[in-house]
């Protein structure tokens, strides 16, 4: 099976193209744990498809390491947009993807190479709220308070397409997310778990960003969680509109413009090869 290493800011897929390869729907979720694998399989936090729309320019579908299906992946979906470019799935530079909740409009800047090494998206608008991300908590104002063996964590309900808890802490570069991610992601009251931000503002427009991801656990970088982040500190009153945000691999730039939250930011290829999927 053909397939691609993708990244963006260490935050990597493996993507398959279904204008290549026929998948079947049973054997996606059990690709996407055997090709996360860092022993067994190839290394990643998930996969990937790259396909045909009906009311999109290429639709991507995204799974993460445990084979759970997300709703949407803000550095996925960069990739893609690098991705169907370079392979002339499209002829321009602005085009559609269809996510699973809904679709976002990609910009690719192609170098002179004819090669894309930075890809800016609309991400459309951030819903907040418990019944945004399925939270069956009472909210207070968009925010949920957890209590995880006795210590209050509060955090911000935000949808991107998918689920987010954007927790202000004082510090997210020293932050035990490994401890307390896990246990806000599978919170009984997130009975569809949550992605979990743990964030820093340094000033009005730098963020400190640190995350557990639903399905992937720490992450390097989570684009759908660095738009969620920035527009709940926008919403706190604690970011400007245009927001530097410092993940582990590397820089993203957001930008509220209105209500839509626009993302920039790299997307690279790391090897194109032939696994070996045991077809069943
Ligand atoms: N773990 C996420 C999907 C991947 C999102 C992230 N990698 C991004 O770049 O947005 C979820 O289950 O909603």
């Amino acid at each position: 099976m053909k397939v691609t290493k993708m990244h963006g800011l260490g935050n990597s897929y493996i993507y398959v193209s279904e204008f290549e390869e026929q998948l079947r729907e049973e054997e996606l979720a059990p690709l996407a744990v055997a090709v996360s694998d860092v022993r067994k399989g190839i290394g990643s936090d998930g996969l990937i498809l790259i396909g045909p729309s009906r009311v999109a320019d290429v639709r991507m579908r995204i799974f993460n390491a445990d084979g759970s299906e997300a709703e949407n992946c803000g550095n996925g979906v960069r990739c893609v947009a690098k991705y169907a470019y370079e392979h002339g799935y499209v002829h321009k530079t602005h085009f559609t993807v269809e996510v699973k909740s809904g679709i976002v409009e990609a910009f690719v800047h192609p170098d002179a190479d004819g090669l894309v090494r930075t890809v800016t998206v609309d991400m459309g608008q951030a819903r907040f709220g418990a019944s945004a991300v399925g939270y069956t908590g009472q909210d207070e104002d968009g925010d949920a308070v957890l209590d995880i063996d006795g210590v209050a964590y509060r955090g911000t309900l935000v949808s991107v397409g998918n689920p987010h808890f954007v927790s202000f802490v004082a510090d997210a570069a020293s932050f035990p997310v490994a401890e307390v991610g896990p246990r806000i992601e599978r919170h009984p009251d997130f009975p569809q778990r949550i992605n979990v931000e743990f964030v820093t503002p340094r000033g009005p427009s730098e963020l400190d960003f640190r995350v557990w991801e639903r399905g992937s656990g720490i992450t390097f970088a989570c684009g759908t969680g660095a738009c969620a982040s920035v527009a709940a500190g926008v919403r706190k009153g604690l970011l400007d509109r245009r927001v530097t945000v410092h993940l582990l691999g590397g820089d993203l730039e957001i930008e509220l413009q209105g209500e839509r939250i626009w993302m920039t930011g790299e997307a690279v290829t790391v090897l194109t090869g032939d696994y070996a999927w045991p077809r069943g």
